[in-house]
């Protein structure tokens, strides 16, 4: 599943019509499931339709002729100049007698429910004069609205904030970074019948889905024992930062992992769980961390001034690595993408301003473009850019072409200290289990968000979303892990 640009999909549309596929067909299916979907949450109320003159206003026509024809009320209001298949939905519309009101007659009427088929994708700069009034008034009514495809004015300012969005073919950017998100309200997608081969396009991101991600779950045989299913070595720690690698360590566990060993300073108060291997050092160097053995490593959590010693010496150790927080510097980072070994880098906004040179307001407003940077200056190392939603960009080695994803779970009550040490351990303990970078990034990723959204009440701790992992787990496993997009998510 690709995360669409307004571009990207006016090309997939172009794809269907190329592949044979009647445009008019989209069109018909666009409005009627918009209607069914505004029917479900908002029965009982008069349904106004505003159109405007593209192939959104197209879609609010055919809704409206739709919600008619099963005997809703219904009240049309639509800009002038319908062309195309818009022009034919317009004459549909007629044909069942409906009159259609000039947009500028539009007045908020109580007890209303609006459906916003305006603008989509088609919008080019923001609106002003009569549409910027429009949709300022739609808002003030306070009625509920429901917008097709996307809440129209998006991205620019002003625009519609809708109760309900529902995207057509395909998610958009808008539906899923913020601000944008938020104007969205509930969002649900709709295929409309869009041929699956005009929808494929390997240049966009990947949407982490759950059937995706289910794919990817490691098989723990029936024979396992703890050698066998993934040791982790998680290298951590420094004066106060003693908890860091104890919630790394708690990660890597509660997915899976099967022996867990927790490097730390001697002289640092780390108290790993009770199930992990203690190994306090007095150096950072190969050697001592040798006395472990490990499948994969997880380095820099809460590890301060010694992260970079500390992931230079685990180099050594030549396993699959997680980069995190104190060992994310332009040395260690250029030292790994030259080993060609399997590393994953895990910076939140700040972490990655410092390699970047940019503020971290810049990289969370553009992380597309920021993980993109990061992947193409450390070729071969995959870049988990955490936020909501989490980015991930990789280019492989020898190509110039760079993969990219979006997570789709999480929630902002994951913004807690420690949730990012979890999200460490658990990506370890899937490189551990023998998943590839790419993989163990992405899975981790997701479900690390997964067990988030098990609980998205104020005040969740990174602790309780580690112990929330193996429900997560067990949900994307059984199949009853739901995607946002999906009806019945909520
Ligand atoms: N993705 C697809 O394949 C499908 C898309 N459909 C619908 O088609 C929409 C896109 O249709 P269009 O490309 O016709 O575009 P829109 O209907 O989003 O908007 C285009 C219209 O807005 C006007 N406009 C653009 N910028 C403006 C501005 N700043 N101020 C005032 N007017 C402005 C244009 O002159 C044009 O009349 C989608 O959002 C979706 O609702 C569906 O009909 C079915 C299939
Ligand atoms: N608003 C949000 N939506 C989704 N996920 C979030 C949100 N805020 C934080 N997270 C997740 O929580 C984690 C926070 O990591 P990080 O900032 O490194 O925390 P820490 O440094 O305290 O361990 C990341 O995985 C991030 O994706
Ligand atoms: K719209």
């Amino acid at each position: 599943m690709r995360l669409f640009t307004a571009q990207a999909m006016r090309e997939a549309d172009r794809k269907a019509i190329d592949l044979g596929y009647p445009s008019l067909l989209l069109m018909d299916a666009a409005g009627r499931r918009t209607a069914k979907r505004l029917l479900e949450r908002f029965a009982g109320r008069k349904i106004v339709v505003l159109c405007g003159k593209g192939n959104n206003g197209g879609d609010g026509l055919v809704a409206a002729r739709w919600l008619a024809h099963w005997g809703h009320e219904v009240a049309v209001y639509a800009a002038e100049g319908q062309e195309g298949d818009a022009a034919m939905a317009q004459q549909a519309l007629r044909a069942h007698g409906l009159e259609i009101n000039p947009l500028s007659a539009w007045k908020p009427q109580p007890h209303s429910v609006v459906l916003d088929a305006l603008f989509g994708t088609g919008l080019r700069g923001p609106l002003e004069g009569f549409y910027a009034e429009l949709v300022e008034n739609i808002n003030q009514s306070g009625l509920p609205v429901v917008a097709v495809d996307m809440p129209s004015g998006l991205p620019y300012q002003p625009h519609i904030r809708a109760n309900l969005t529902v995207a057509l073919a395909g998610l958009k950017n808008e539906h899923l970074f913020y601000p944008h998100r938020t104007a969205c309200g509930r969002i649900l997608l709709d295929s409309i019948g869009m041929p699956p081969r005009a929808l494929d396009n390997p240049h966009l991101p990947e949407l982490l889905s759950s059937a995706n991600m289910r794919a990817l779950l490691p098989i723990r045989p029936g024979n396992a024992h703890k050698g066998s299913v993934g040791r982790v070595l998680v290298v951590g720690g420094y004066r106060s930062y003693t908890g860091a690698p104890s919630l790394a360590a708690l990660g890597a566990y509660r997915t899976g992992a099967g022996l867990v060993t927790v490097a730390y300073p001697a002289d640092c108060d780390v108290v790993p769980p009770l199930e992990a291997v203690r190994l306090p050092l007095f150096e950072w160097n190969t050697a001592n961390l040798q006395m472990a053995r490990a499948d994969a490593v997880a380095v820099g959590m809460g590890a301060g001034e010694g992260g970079v010693e500390a992931a230079l010496a685990a180099l050594g150790l030549a396993r699959p690595t997680v980069l995190d927080a104190d060992a994310l510097h332009e040395r260690v980072l250029r030292a790994y993408a030259q080993s060609g070994l399997p590393s994953i880098i895990t910076p939140h906004p700040g972490e990655a301003s410092r390699l970047l040179g940019l503020s971290a307001e810049q990289i969370a407003r553009f992380p597309l473009e920021a993980a993109q940077t990061l992947a193409q200056r450390y070729p071969g190392l995959v870049v988990v850019l955490k936020g909501g939603p989490t980015v991930l960009a990789w280019t492989p080695p020898g190509t110039s072409e760079t993969r990219m994803a979006v997570n789709s779970t999480g929630n902002p009550q994951m913004a807690t200290g420690g949730m990012g040490d979890v999200l460490a351990g658990v990506i370890g303990a899937l490189l551990a289990a023998g998943l590839s970078a790419w993989d163990a990034a992405r899975l981790g990723v997701y479900l690390h968000g997964l067990a988030g959204d098990q609980s998205q009440k104020p005040g969740l701790l990174a602790h309780e979303v580690a112990e929330t992992l193996p429900e997560a787990v067990e949900q994307l496993r059984s199949g009853s892990a739901r995607d946002f997009w999906e009806p019945g998510y909520d």
